[in-house]
């Protein structure tokens, strides 16, 4: 709703009321027009303010009401239109956030207000829309094409000093911003209204616009991996560069419906609530977000200042947590500081451009040392040091030594078991696994993994903390890979499986890169670096020393096993590092992916060594066999309980992983595309390929066809708990 009343002498106040966010829901609408038709009528009114309750302006149209059967189409156009014809003057004070249809209904108003600490955005090309509500004519109207394009299509909120250079607001306030805004209210009583009706100014003139929209356009759509609202976003706005407002709000329009009825904007949304939904943490033995409160982490250290560990210490100086950076000696400890010392320099020069400084020279916020004993107080350390189980539990017995007794003992560890980890300590109630995403403070996604013994409070620490990385942290049960390489694993097998049988990687890569992944397996490959995989492979006596004299070279345990990237690691092609692996590169460290003619030569003649007839493998078999194996592990891991739903494996795909969101998560995929259609295929393939468990349909995937394909929401009533892979 929105509330009525009388501010301070002739101006009427109305205030939208919906909380958390003050969703512009069909309630909402009305009692704004409600509101503002009082005023009109009320001649003892003499101007309006416009404002939201609990310090929030609006976070826009309740994005729930796009899905819902009984959509109304975009009832906002015509009330943000009376608002400006108003002839009373209206002046929004706009606290906290005005987003989406919130910041058309303050484009609406004569004038704007704004707290400092307010944001403000088009962030409807995120949830795959546009700014429907006659925003992307008025915008550029207001604060010109380029800035206009840049804050639709981008989808970016901008801060109100932002707001206040670029024209969009009229005053920014430290405090007190409805008074501020009444005040102000009437003041302007009686000043012409006209040139503040944004819908009756001319688009400011660029003197080359043709050129300017023909280069924006091929950004936008660069930037876009086959996401479609932001190219719609940009032929809206440039609508308003060619025709007079009530046309090109016409043309908004037409837009709009195109993007809310494809599928990508309900992909997105489903990623939007997705993403709040695995913020709402459950474990199978009934531990749960709702019951249980973080410990406050004061100070945290970080042991080991590899890659993943410089990046771990940037996020928690950038997250304001002091922070001790350990080392096994000087000389590592020196290379490490100065890593970390160049990737602050780097993110303290971004933020000033946003007016926010990072303090990282003061030694209480950032200590190196090589000494254990300065843990002793620290009430969090995040262990990342290379993947050896021997070293880490070396590691975790000394620190549940040194460390105070409250303190949690993360590991960095992207597949090892948690809980033989915590059997080296005295607490392993306290030990969690905290799997960051290369580079750590570039990367939105944490997989949180609770062992058996973990306790409620260590996840809820663990939660709070990716929060507070500004990152998106899931809880996940503990088993080999965890959540998202698990599911990697089979995706990764089937593309070397593919180029065994005949394909190319560039092909592979091609293919999964037009679905929308920002980059193939192969090349994934390479800029992770093929040894890591082989390090893992030879700890596991897949290759290497123990691997059984007269082992099958193509088999092991009685699976299809493809020991190509293995022949790769021992020609020392370890990817982009060494300049070479699936692809050249112009150096070691180069980056330009660039198709080798030694690796087509080397597959050739391994195909004759192993009497494998190359065959043509068509697009199809490519997208269907590398996805839908990715998927059915999703489904085993779901069987298992790993993960409480398949939002989690959705948000950790589109966070971790390169998934493209616009597609929704690969659950989400999967529930698009149809199970009975994804069981048909996994069958088929398995059929062909008898060999390899990851094509084996899921016992869950087949239930769940049987139970007739219920919706996605409803796939995890039907899982009886079965115990996991560790
Ligand atoms: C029947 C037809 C529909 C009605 C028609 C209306 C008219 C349409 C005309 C014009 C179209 C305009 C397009 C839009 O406005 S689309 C919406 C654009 N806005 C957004 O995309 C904002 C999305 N929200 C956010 O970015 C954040 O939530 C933020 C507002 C920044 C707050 O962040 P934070 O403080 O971190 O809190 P949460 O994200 O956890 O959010 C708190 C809860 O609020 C729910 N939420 C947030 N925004 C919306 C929204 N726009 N609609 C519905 N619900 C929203 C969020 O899910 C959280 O809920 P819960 O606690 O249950 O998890």
């Amino acid at each position: 709703m929105a509330q009525y009343a009388r501010g301070a002498a002739a101006v009427a106040v109305i205030r939208l009321h919906n909380p958390p966010v003050n969703a512009l829901s069909l309630t909402v609408l009305q009692a704004l027009e409600d509101g503002l038709k009082r005023a009109d009528a009320d001649p003892s009114v003499k101007a309006v303010m416009i404002c939201g309750e609990n310090g929030k302006f609006s976070a826009g149209a309740d994005i729930r009401g796009f899905s819902s059967p009984k959509r109304h189409g975009v009832p906002l156009g015509p009330i943000i239109s009376l608002i400006e014809r108003s002839e009373k003057p209206v002046v929004a004070a706009i606290e906290g956030i005005a987003l989406g249809g919130g910041l058309e209904v303050a484009l609406g108003c004569h004038y704007r207000i704004a707290h400092v600490k307010a944001h403000m955005g088009f962030p409807e090309v995120t949830i795959g829309l546009l700014p429907g509500a006659e925003g992307t004519q008025r915008l550029p109207r207001l604060i010109g094409v380029p800035a206009a394009l840049d804050i639709i299509t981008t989808g970016r909120h901008i801060p109100a000093t932002e707001a206040l250079k670029l024209g969009l607001v009229d005053e920014v306030v430290e405090e007190n911003t409805v008074e501020a805004a009444i005040r102000f209210a009437n003041k302007v009583i009686g000043q012409p209204l006209g040139p503040r009706r944004l819908s009756l100014k001319p688009v400011p003139k660029l003197p080359n616009m043709e050129a300017f929209l023909s280069e924006a356009l091929v950004k936008v759509k660069k930037q876009a991996h086959g996401c479609l609202a932001p190219e719609l976003c940009f032929q809206a706005v440039k609508a308003a560069t060619e025709q007079p407002f009530a046309d090109g709000v016409r043309k908004e329009r037409e837009l709009f419906n195109i993007l809310l009825t494809s599928g990508q904007a309900q992909a997105l949304q489903y990623a939007f609530f997705a993403e709040r939904e695995v913020q709402k943490w459950t474990t199978p033995n009934g531990a749960s977000w709702k019951s249980t409160s973080p410990q406050p982490i004061r100070k945290a250290a970080v042991i080991g200042l590899g890659t993943m560990g410089r990046g771990i210490v940037t996020s928690l100086v950038k997250a304001n947590i002091p922070v001790v950076a350990l080392e096994q000696n000087v000389e590592y400890l020196n290379m490490g500081r100065k890593a970390v010392m160049l990737l602050l320099e780097r993110e303290a020069m971004k933020m000033e451009q946003g007016a926010q400084t990072l303090d990282f020279h003061n030694p209480a916020r950032l200590q190196f040392t090589v000494d254990f004993d300065v843990l002793h107080d620290v009430d969090l350390v995040i262990e990342a040091v290379f993947e050896n189980m021997a070293l880490k539990k070396e590691i975790f017995h000394k620190l549940s030594r040194i460390c105070k007794p409250g303190a949690f003992l993360c590991t960095n560890t992207s597949a090892l078991n948690i809980d033989e980890i915590a059997s080296a300590t005295s607490r392993p109630h306290q030990v969690i696994g905290t799997h960051f995403f290369s580079p750590a403070h570039v990367m939105r996604l944490l997989e949180i993994i609770y062992g058996h013994h973990t306790s409620p409070t260590a996840i809820a620490t663990a939660v709070q903390l990716a929060k507070a990385l500004k990152k998106v942290g899931v809880v996940v049960g503990n088993c080999f890979g965890f959540v998202g390489n698990r599911m990697m694993f089979p995706y990764v097998q089937q593309a070397v499986f593919l180029v065994e049988e005949g394909s190319r990687p560039e092909a592979v890569d091609q293919v999964l890169e037009d679905f929308g992944f920002k980059i193939g397996p192969f090349r994934m490959s390479d800029l992770a670096g093929l040894d890591v995989g082989w390090r893992s492979r030879k700890g596991q006596g897949l290759t290497g020393a123990s691997l059984p004299p007269g082992t099958p070279a193509r088999q092991r345990h009685g699976h299809r096993y493809s020991p190509l990237p293995d022949l790769l690691c021992e020609n020392s092609r370890f990817g982009q590092k060494t300049g070479k692996g699936w692809y050249q590169y112009e150096k070691a460290g180069g980056r330009t992916a660039k198709p080798d003619p030694w690796l087509h030569n080397f597959l050739a003649q391994y195909r004759d060594t192993h009497h494998i007839k190359t065959r043509f493998i068509d697009q199809e078999e490519i997208l269907e066999r590398c996805l839908f194996s990715l998927i059915n592990e999703g489904f085993d891991i779901l069987a298992e309980g790993i993960a409480a739903g398949p939002e989690h494996l959705d948000v950790i795909y589109i966070n971790g992983y390169g998934w493209p969101k616009h597609r929704g998560g690969p659950m989400f995929y999967a529930s698009t595309i149809g199970l009975p259609r994804i069981l048909a295929k996994l069958q088929k393939y398995s059929e062909a390929h008898p060999d390899v468990p990851g094509l084996q349909p899921s016992a869950f995937l087949k239930k769940l066809v049987a139970m007739g394909n219920p919706p996605l929401k409803e796939w995890m009533s039907y899982q009886s708990r079965q115990s996991n892979k560790l």
